[in-house]
């Protein structure tokens, strides 16, 4: 069984030099999309994945660097891939304010009839810590994680034993106890903000607090475009670079 995690990007949401933070988890036999931002459809298209493989989207939270990207692959897939749809993993919360807050304006269309979500996705609502099994090798679990004051964001397991942060203020006994002392993650994916406090993202400085033993396990993602200005200064912790696939199949 292969299983992969591919970088679709790996920057910030103001970053230039990398496209928004978003990965393709590639199983045998399916490719599942983590979050969908402005850059992602240019980053697949480099690496020459048409939106009509993509079997399903999973969205963490509504920011544009996570799902600006999803309105194209809505009209795409219907009006260049012939009406093809895919699955939308999401919460029904999330849903909900995915097409009022963000997608809507778009994506409605009064003369196609066209009013919500389902229209363009085939919608399978997530339940918070309750694993959705997508095939025989893999298996998705979204938990409540805080981002934003009293804005829904999840983060993600895969297999039970990857951990993908998405944008999370740091949360350093979800880190120790859930992740890997419960889960034993062998895999973490992490956002990390260089510089600065982290308001609404965790810094390098806190995850540096992390035991060593735990920061092997960590790959950084979701950083500025001075990422490499930071090489040697990032303890046992790993920059995944755009693009770069990793083994997660252990
Ligand atoms: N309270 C907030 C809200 C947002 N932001 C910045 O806006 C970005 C939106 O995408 P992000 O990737 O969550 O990163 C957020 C912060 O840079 C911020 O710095 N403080
Ligand atoms: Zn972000
Ligand atoms: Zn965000």
């Amino acid at each position: 069984m292969s299983l992969q995690i591919q970088m679709l990007g790996t920057g910030s949401a103001f970053a230039k030099n990398y496209y928004n933070t978003s990965a393709l988890i590639r199983s045998t036999d399916v490719n599942i999309l983590i979050d969908c931002g402005a850059t992602t459809p240019r980053s697949l298209a480099e690496i020459g994945l048409e939106l009509d493989q993509i079997d399903g989207i999973l969205i963490s939270h509504i920011h544009a660097d996570h799902v600006g990207g999803l309105e194209e692959v809505a009209f795409r897939l219907f009006y260049q891939y012939n009406q093809k749809r895919t699955k939308l993993y999401v919460t029904e919360a999330l849903a909900q304010t995915l097409w009022e807050n963000t997608l809507k304006g778009g994506l409605s269309n009064p003369t196609e009839g066209f009013n919500q979500l389902g229209d363009y996705f085939d919608l399978v609502y997530l339940e918070e810590y309750v694993p959705y099994v997508i095939d025989t090798n893999l298996t998705i679990e979204v938990i409540p994680t805080l981002h934003i004051n009293q804005k829904l964001n999840y983060s993600i397991f895969i297999n039970h034993r990857t951990f993908y942060s998405a944008d999370i203020q740091f949360n350093k006994e979800l880190l120790i106890q859930e992740v890997v002392h419960t889960r034993n993650c062998h895999t973490i994916l992490h956002d990390c903000q260089l510089s600065g406090s982290g308001f609404v993202h965790t810094t390098l400085g806190e995850l540096l607090t992390l035991p060593a033993e735990i920061q092997k396990r960590i790959y950084l993602m979701h950083y500025d475009d001075d990422m490499p200005s930071y090489y040697g200064q990032t303890g046992e912790m790993t920059f995944v670079q755009q693009h770069a696939l990793i083994d997660i199949s252990g």
